[in-house]
């Protein structure tokens, strides 16, 4: 049967792990992580990004993930703890779910934008 948004981002939702922005923030001071942030870069222009996170668009995520693509980004290291957000959490849990079909082990949704910033994560511009 297809699926409609509602049942991807369903099973999207039960197979990433969500952590609230004191989580995110914890695992961002521990250091060894890649912070992506899914968004066009249209919306990071607008709104700057979080510190240190690199701007995939949910479009290129797959070719930026993938080591054997000629647009692979060697940020992305299948060991390495992945937090993903967006701007409120959908497309950073259907990315979540592409990585972790992908092979990624450890990826988390972080959720939205605007939540990160509200909770005190430092920003920097796009
Ligand atoms: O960024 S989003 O969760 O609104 S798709």
């Amino acid at each position: 049967m297809a699926k409609n948004v509602k049942d991807l981002l369903a099973e999207a939702n039960s197979a990433v792990q969500k952590l609230s922005p004191t989580e995110a923030a914890e695992k961002m001071r521990s250091g060894d992580v890649l912070i992506v942030d899914v968004r066009d870069p249209t919306e990071v222009q607008q709104t700057g990004k979080i510190k240190g996170a690199v701007n995939v668009s949910r479009g290129m995520l797959e070719f930026r993930a993938d080591p054997e693509s000629q647009y692979h980004n060697p940020a992305f290291q299948k060991d390495k703890t992945v937090l993903l957000h967006c701007a409120s959490g959908g497309r950073s849990a259907l990315a979540g779910k592409t990585l972790q079909d992908m092979g990624y082990t450890a990826v988390f949704n972080i959720g939205g934008f605007k939540e990160l910033v509200d909770a005190g994560i430092d920003t920097e511009p796009a």
